[in-house]
């Protein structure tokens, strides 16, 4: 479970990125937060694991404060949290396994992994998360000689090899075109489900977090604005969301095989 209470992130240069924002999501979740540019996704994902800390309030992950805590305590509790990003953050002259691989060093001491002296079950957990999204013949290919989506399933299948217990991915799809986006969304929500990893996801498209999520976030300026299921995300609430209706380009259309 994660909680989040009272929480505020003020930039150095004041900006305020969230203000007083609470929310629990539970185990096993599938969430979409959705908001304008600037609203506050980012911000939100980045608290939840620490990438940077918050002005106010606490962070709860599983019970445990990511917001107090240091050294070994913050390691543990940031190996459970996988993460995605729009620009996939591969090691691009890498094989596709050292990638994956790269999701287990949270689990040794910094100078096997230097040496890249990963144990054999992890080499076995790399390749089945591999296979769980489908590329597992790429595997010794160069990271850079993939295309942006299968780029994207390397990405999902180290947060897989790390063992993660939530995954946030932040706009995982946006530089993806309409096909790959589906096979990314598809490789997330059937991971979710099978594995029941927490899955939040910052969508810049409302019908993709519609088709995909059970539950959407709305934020503007750092305020969560809705929290609810899909059911009664309706394109009039978005309106009130983003303080105007939707715009085409904010609607993908269905996303079809
Ligand atoms: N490092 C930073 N320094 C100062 N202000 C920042 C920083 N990062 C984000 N902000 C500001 O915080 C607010 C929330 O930004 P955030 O990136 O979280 O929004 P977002 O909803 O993810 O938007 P986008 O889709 O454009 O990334 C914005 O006003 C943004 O300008």
């Amino acid at each position: 479970m994660i909680e989040l209470r009272q929480v505020s992130k003020v930039y150095p240069n004041q900006t305020k990125g969230l203000n007083n924002i609470n929310l629990t999501f539970e185990q096993g979740e599938f969430v979409a937060v959705v908001g304008l540019s600037g609203a506050g996704k980012s911000t939100l994902l980045r608290s939840i694991n620490r990438l940077h800390d918050i002005s106010e309030g606490d962070i709860l992950i599983n019970g445990n404060s990511i917001t107090s805590a240091e050294g070994h305590e913050l390691r543990m509790i940031r190996r459970d949290i996988g993460m995605i990003f729009q620009s996939f953050n591969l090691v691009k002259r890498s094989t596709v396994l050292r990638n994956v691989l790269a999701g287990r060093v949270g689990y040794h001491s910094t100078l096997r992994t230097i040496f890249g002296r990963f144990p054999k079950e992890d080499v076995d957990l790399a390749f089945e998360a591999l296979e769980r999204v489908n590329i597992l013949e790429k595997a010794y290919s160069r990271a850079d000689q993939l295309s942006g989506g299968q780029q994207q399933r390397v990405a999902i299948a180290r947060v897989l090899a790390q063992e993660a217990k939530i995954i946030l991915a932040d706009e995982p799809v946006a530089s993806l075109d309409p096909l790959t986006t589906k096979q990314v969304m598809d490789d997330l929500k059937r991971i979710n489900q099978e594995l029941g990893i927490t899955t939040i996801v910052n969508l810049h498209f409302v019908d993709l977090a519609r088709q995909y999520a059970t539950r959407i976030v709305g934020l503007r300026a750092g305020e969560v604005v809705f929290d609810g299921p899909v059911a009664e995300a309706t394109d009039e609430r978005f309106a009130e969301i983003y303080g105007r209706p939707l715009l085409e380009g904010e609607l993908l259309g269905e996303v079809s095989a």
